[in-house]
């Protein structure tokens, strides 16, 4: 079998979107002064897909959500080349050959996205050329269903938030994350608003559902210093992005120095990278998302170097392509799930353009033992809400 084409299109959602608010997510660009509506890099509102077709009539899908536009170019220029023409069972080989190429500027960032895209369809054109699910060639069924915690509760009145969290709580969830809406720039008040907020949803939610508190690198070392014993009490089950991705000695200092756990990685690549956090022990929860960090050839080796570090695994975004590593691996106990609704700040977009992610059913989400490849396709239904570009 040999790959014959790869096919990239980046899909841009024209469709209703839930206009942004004021603190809707503390964010790394909290910190300048003219930083407008500060979460507007990163609104997820396009998507590139990557259909990779084998000489033999398989077609393997994989995504990228980073920079889609840059992602396409990337592959259209730099990544198809290097694997047209070969087998797709070289998956190593190939892996190799996109990075090493690319080492000079696609090690971290969008080039390894864009290699992550065309790994994950190599691995869909895998498990659909031997008839099999993904996670059956990464390691089986390691469990009967993927625990899995409702991602959303960015900030809002605290009324909304409680009657966002309630609602979780009626579909059978027993975590769920929320996001933080200040930071250092809001002083003591803002302060005060954060802990309001964890203290609304611990008031709904009790003290036996899991909470996870998000920052999304829009504190800093200092203020998350000030932070970590007034949320002790909130016995949250980490504290994700508190620092800028690359300040990594920052985030193994916090990591020490109180009872909550710091989680990361959503912007970190490749196992060389979790190589590094790892051995700084500068997080507790592992975060990559398969399509940034080296697509499921990468995330199988940080799955290995995590385990022996007995650090769990916890992929960004839920999503098929980190669903399937999540199941073949004990070093993965969960899985983060975005709750679908109108499209805010794209993370939901995933749902718009693909079919067949799994619906969680009481906190529950399982994956089929007899749907060869990843499970997805492309969902034409919604075609005419997106801008395509081919
Ligand atoms: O952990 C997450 O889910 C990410 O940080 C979110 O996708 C990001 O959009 C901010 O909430
Ligand atoms: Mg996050």
């Amino acid at each position: 079998m040999k790959i014959s084409n790869v096919r990239t299109r980046v899909f841009e959602w024209k469709g209703h979107t839930v206009p942004p608010t004021a603190h809707f997510c503390s964010n790394a660009m909290d910190e300048l002064w003219d930083k407008g509506d500060s979460m507007g890099t990163f609104r997820f509102h396009g998507w590139t897909t990557v259909e990779i077709e084998t000489d033999t009539g398989l077609v393997g899908l994989g995504n990228v959500a980073l920079a889609p536009r840059i992602a396409k170019a990337i592959i259209d220029q730099y990544l198809a080349p290097l694997v047209i023409g070969q087998d797709p069972f070289d998956y190593e080989y190939l892996w190799q050959r996109m990075y090493r190429s690319t080492h000079a500027w696609g090690r971290k960032g969008i080039g390894m996205a864009a290699i992550s895209g065309v790994d994950i369809a190599i691995w869909d054109i895998m498990g659909k050329a031997v008839g099999q699910p993904v996670f059956k060639l990464l390691g089986g069924r390691t469990k009967e269903k993927i625990p899995c915690y409702a991602s959303k509760l960015y900030r809002t009145d605290l009324k909304s938030m409680q009657e966002e969290a309630q609602s979780y709580l009626d579909q059978g969830f027993t975590a769920m994350k929320m996001r933080f809406g200040y930071g250092p720039k809001d002083g003591p008040t803002g302060m005060r608003a954060n802990l309001d907020s964890v203290a609304a949803v611990r008031e709904v939610i009790g003290e036996d559902v899991d909470l996870m508190l998000e920052c999304y690198m829009g504190w800093n070392l200092e203020y998350t210093k000030r932070m970590l014993p007034k949320l002790e009490r909130f016995q949250p089950r980490w504290l994700e992005e508190p620092v800028l991705a690359d300040d990594i000695d920052g985030y193994a200092e916090l990591n020490r120095l109180t009872s909550i756990p710091i989680s990361g990685g959503e912007h970190e690549f490749t196992h060389y990278g979790f190589r590094q956090l790892l051995e700084k022990r500068a997080v507790s929860v592992v975060q990559y998302d398969t399509n940034r960090v080296g697509g499921i050839t990468a995330a199988r080796k940080i799955n290995a170097i995590a385990e022996s570090f007995s650090v769990p695994v916890i992929p960004h975004a839920g999503q098929m392509h980190n669903y399937h590593l999540t199941m073949a691996t004990l070093a993965s106990p969960m899985a983060e799930f975005f709750p679908v609704h109108d499209v805010e700040i794209g993370n939901e977009l995933f749902y718009y353009l693909f079919e067949g992610d799994p619906e969680p059913v009481d906190g529950f989400l399982d994956l089929d033992d007899e749907t060869p490849g990843l499970g997805l396709t492309l969902n034409e239904r919604y075609f005419d809400q997106f801008h395509i570009t081919e």
